[in-house]
């Protein structure tokens, strides 16, 4: 029997309507806690935050680049922990080679938590443009940036604050050999920033590598992706993308209602894999394809009737659930709440 065939009764029998809302790799993850339960036009839309750590010249900016390009769709802004360096004072600007711009304390990290804060209250923030040659961040206009639906935070010690850690939704960390790093390096810092290869070199064994084991290794364990190799690995930045778009998926219907789960699925091999619940509606992935069924509770009893009719003995559990549920919930909102306790 295809899907469309089995689609076609259960809307046909319960009189449900399809949104028509498409999320293909829905995976079954406990993904969002409800906080509050406000109407769907009330809810205020979080963006999707992603952190990129690694070392310097690992290619951070390179890959937050090749996933901006990807996600051409999606409103996504990127913010660099470089435009938080702290400006240096007089006396700090005299004898720059003593300054370790590779410890956390040299990064305005209270800016750029406000910062974030703005932006995921949907307002614009200005965000310093730093000058690696002055060691300014106000030698050039700041940059005005809007709320995004995605906002990458790049840095070295993006993930040493733990404040800024928890705002984020994924994080990745670039995992580049330290030789290549240093080449990249003595490049950079001498043709683009006009340095003397003596000063680099003395700055990457004073400071650069020192801080890279001390701050920057240590929050590896905290990323839920390592790339090897940076911008070169294009197998890597292709599956994080497509993840980031099913994370998307998931992450649109949380910011829509507020108070869904996606529970889950203890039944491999099953057809109905994954169960969401939400405020009185059903979303469910029906032989592969997710779809978002929109219905009432008393509309609910049928289809789960059905689907065990459909599938029968392999969904018992799943239908019971659901059963055991409708009956003792009377209120539609209290729905997914029961599921989970
Ligand atoms: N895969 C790569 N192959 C060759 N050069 C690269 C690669 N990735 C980055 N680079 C170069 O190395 C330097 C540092 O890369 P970048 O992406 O800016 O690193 P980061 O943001 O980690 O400092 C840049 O000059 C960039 O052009
Ligand atoms: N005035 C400055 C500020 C920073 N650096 C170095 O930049 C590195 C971090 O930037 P990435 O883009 O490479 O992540 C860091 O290692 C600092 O030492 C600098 O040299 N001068």
């Amino acid at each position: 029997m295809g899907s469309n065939s089995v689609e076609d009764m259960i809307e046909a029998s319960s009189g449900v309507h399809f949104s028509g809302f498409h999320m293909d790799g829905l995976e079954s993850k406990i993904i969002e806690k409800p906080t509050t339960s406000p109407g769907a036009e009330n809810v205020h839309k979080q963006p999707f935050i992603i952190g990129v750590a690694g070392g310097a010249a690992s290619g951070k900016t390179t890959v937050c680049d090749m996933i901006i390009q990807q996600l051409h769709d999606q409103r996504v802004v990127l913010v660099n922990q470089d435009s938080f360096y702290h400006n240096l004072t007089e006396e700090e600007l005299a004898r720059v080679h003593e300054y370790n711009f590779d410890h956390p304390d040299a990064f305005d990290t209270e800016k750029l938590l406000d910062s974030i804060e703005n932006l995921r209250h949907d307002r614009a923030v200005d965000i310093p443009n730093y000058d690696f040659k002055s060691y300014k961040s106000n030698a050039f206009p700041a940059r005005r940036v809007n709320p995004s639906d995605v906002i990458i935070l790049e840095g070295i010690l993006i993930f040493h604050d733990p404040r800024v850690r928890e705002l984020m939704n994924m994080k990745i960390f670039v995992d580049t050999d330290a030789d290549v790093r240093l080449a990249r390096r003595i490049r950079r810092d001498t043709v683009d920033k006009g340095r003397d290869i003596g000063a680099v070199l003395d700055q990457y064994s004073k400071f650069v590598k020192p801080a890279f084991d001390d701050f920057i290794l240590p929050t590896k364990k905290y990323a839920d992706i390592i790339i090897p190799r940076g911008g070169d690995n294009h197998v890597a930045i292709d599956l994080i993308v497509q993840h980031i778009r099913t994370k998307l998926g998931q992450h649109d219907l949380c910011k829509i209602y507020s108070n869904l789960y996606v529970i889950q699925s203890t039944f491999q091999g099953l057809y109905i894999q994954v169960w969401i619940s939400v405020r009185g509606y059903v979303v469910f992935r029906l032989l592969g394809v997710v779809r978002v069924w929109r219905m009432r509770c008393e509309h609910a009893a049928k289809v789960s009737r059905l689907a065990k009719f459909l599938f029968t003995g392999k969904v018992t559990m799943v239908s019971s659930l659901f059963m055991k549920n409708y009956r003792k919930t009377s209120q539609r909102g209290m729905y997914c709440y029961w599921i989970l306790s």
